[in-house]
């Protein structure tokens, strides 16, 4: 089903906020520098300056912001249909989401998340974590050599594996998955490009051909995956059929790939590497990870470990994505009148909701900067439905969470059986951390890894 664009999509933004409070910041520029260097220190700012709801410009966009959980409930809930996640990122994302679930609304959205269900439900999740664990231990045996160790690139392309297995159905050697990690990369680097614009010499413009190059392999990938009965979501997608018994098209399976592989990557890239930060800063976190892993008798862990074998790795997962959430905030465009807090917003006002915020909100947690994964034994997180809310909620509520939570539990309970880990240097904690697009420390966490 390609349905005709509705309405809503033809509108600009509506950037007359004059009865919102807040401020536009400096002329082009808004309050993006402030936003992105320190990002909850200039949202708590407005916060209280201006309460709860004010506006903002933030990367050349006007919008309004809402802090707190209820917000966050009232936009991703969207109970009378009044939120388009296809508008509220087309500016910043589109041309590289196109086609992806998150860029659907409505009644489109519902029938596309069709195509995705099999790949998800728990036969093919069984088989997922089957796939990855050897890939995960063949990598970290791989980490096993002396001399300078960074975190960052290091789990990425362990992830990159495992997604070009899982995902695709390939292993991951050979040039033509190099030129695809590759397309990958300059894309994500487009999505922060500053002119936005597709003219050669521009970074956006490197991002959009990374986008041409993966849309040539992944409309080829689909008919040759067509009867197949491979086990990775590649295939599962390919085979998908709508009621009438019709397959989707190339361009509409392959745009559903695009969109998942940098769903999932980077965001548990992002999990994983910002668990290793917190825990080479923490030993006794670590030590009490690692023992839980050793009393099960095996360092591979099993899906039906997951949800409830391994409580203190599922309190650390929890307790990463609180401090530091792959995706920290959460747009949408208002498609009519909309009451948010004490105002009213005309259509097509753009509006972002803050798990970044709300995580650490002193009103409703414990020293909400410090690591403290027992605040999820303690059920902090249950004052409020969307207190904790890294994977959204309602319709676009994130497809892969259970994905990325054995993604992210395998891959730790491994590494911290085979390594202790301490950081390279003195003075690593605090670091300074890289907010956007995706959490990390800057330095790329240098570290020791001692072999048990
Ligand atoms: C820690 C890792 C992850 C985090 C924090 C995360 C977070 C999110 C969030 C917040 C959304 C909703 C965005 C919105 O409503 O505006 C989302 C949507 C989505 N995520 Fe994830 N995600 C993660 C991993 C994954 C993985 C591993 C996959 C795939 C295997 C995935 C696939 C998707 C897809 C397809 C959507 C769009 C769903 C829809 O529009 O119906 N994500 N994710």
């Amino acid at each position: 089903m390609e349905a005709a664009a509705p309405e809503y999509v033809q509108h600009k933004d509506n950037r007359d906020l004059s009865h919102i409070p807040g401020s536009y910041g400096l002329p082009l520029l808004g309050n993006t520098f402030g936003f992105i260097t320190a990002p909850f220190d200039s949202l708590d700012q407005a916060y209280r300056q201006y309460g709860p709801v004010f506006k903002s410009s933030l990367t050349f966009q006007r919008m309004v912001v809402a802090l707190g959980p209820e917000f966050i409930q009232q936009l991703m809930l969207d109970s009378k249909q009044e939120f388009s996640a296809r508008m509220g990122y087309d500016a910043p994302l589109g041309d590289f989401f196109a086609g992806g679930l998150l860029m659907r609304d409505f009644q489109e959205h519902k029938f596309h998340r069709r195509i995705m269900q099999t790949a998800f439900k728990i036969d093919a999740m069984r088989t997922y974590v089957d796939l990855m664990q050897p890939i995960i231990s063949q990598q970290l045996a791989s980490w096993n050599t002396p001399g300078d160790f960074t975190f960052y690139p290091n789990v990425k392309t362990l992830l990159l594996d495992v997604g070009a297995k899982v995902f695709l159905g390939m292993d991951l050697d050979g040039p033509e998955t190099d030129a695809l990690n590759q397309a990958f990369l300059d894309m994500n680097e487009g999505t922060v490009a500053l002119i936005r614009r597709d003219w050669p010499g521009l970074t956006y413009h490197k991002a959009m051909n990374g986008r041409r190059k993966l849309e040539e392999f992944f409309f080829n990938l689909t008919p040759e995956r067509r009867g197949k009965d491979g086990k990775d979501m590649a295939t599962f997608f390919a085979n998908e059929t709508t009621e009438d018994g019709d397959y989707f098209s190339e361009k509409v399976v392959g745009e559903h790939l695009i969109f998942l592989l940098l769903a999932a990557h980077d965001t548990t890239t992002s999990a994983l590497t910002m668990a290793a930060y917190y825990l080479a800063n923490d030993q006794a976190w670590q030590e009490r990870l690692r023992e839980e892993t050793a009393s099960l008798g095996r360092a591979e862990l099993e899906y039906d470990d997951l949800g409830k074998n391994v409580p203190n790795l599922d309190h650390a997962f929890k307790e990463v994505l609180r401090m530091n959430p792959p995706v920290p905030m959460l747009m949408r465009r208002t498609v009519k009148p909309v009451q948010l807090g004490d105002f009213e917003l005309e259509p097509h006002t753009m509006i972002q909701v803050s798990p970044l915020y709300t995580h650490r909100m002193a009103e409703y947690w414990t020293n909400p900067h410090v690591f403290d994964p027992d605040r999820f034994a303690r059920e902090e997180h249950k004052q409020h439905p969307f207190l904790w809310a890294p994977f959204g909620g309602g319709a676009h509520k994130c497809i892969g969470l259970h994905f990325a939570d054995m993604l992210f539990k395998c891959t730790l309970a491994q590494l911290l059986s085979t390594y202790r880990i301490r950081f390279a240097k003195e003075g690593q904690f605090p670091s300074k951390i890289q907010n956007f697009p995706f959490a990390k420390p800057m330095d790329d966490l240098p570290l020791v890894l001692e072999k048990l």
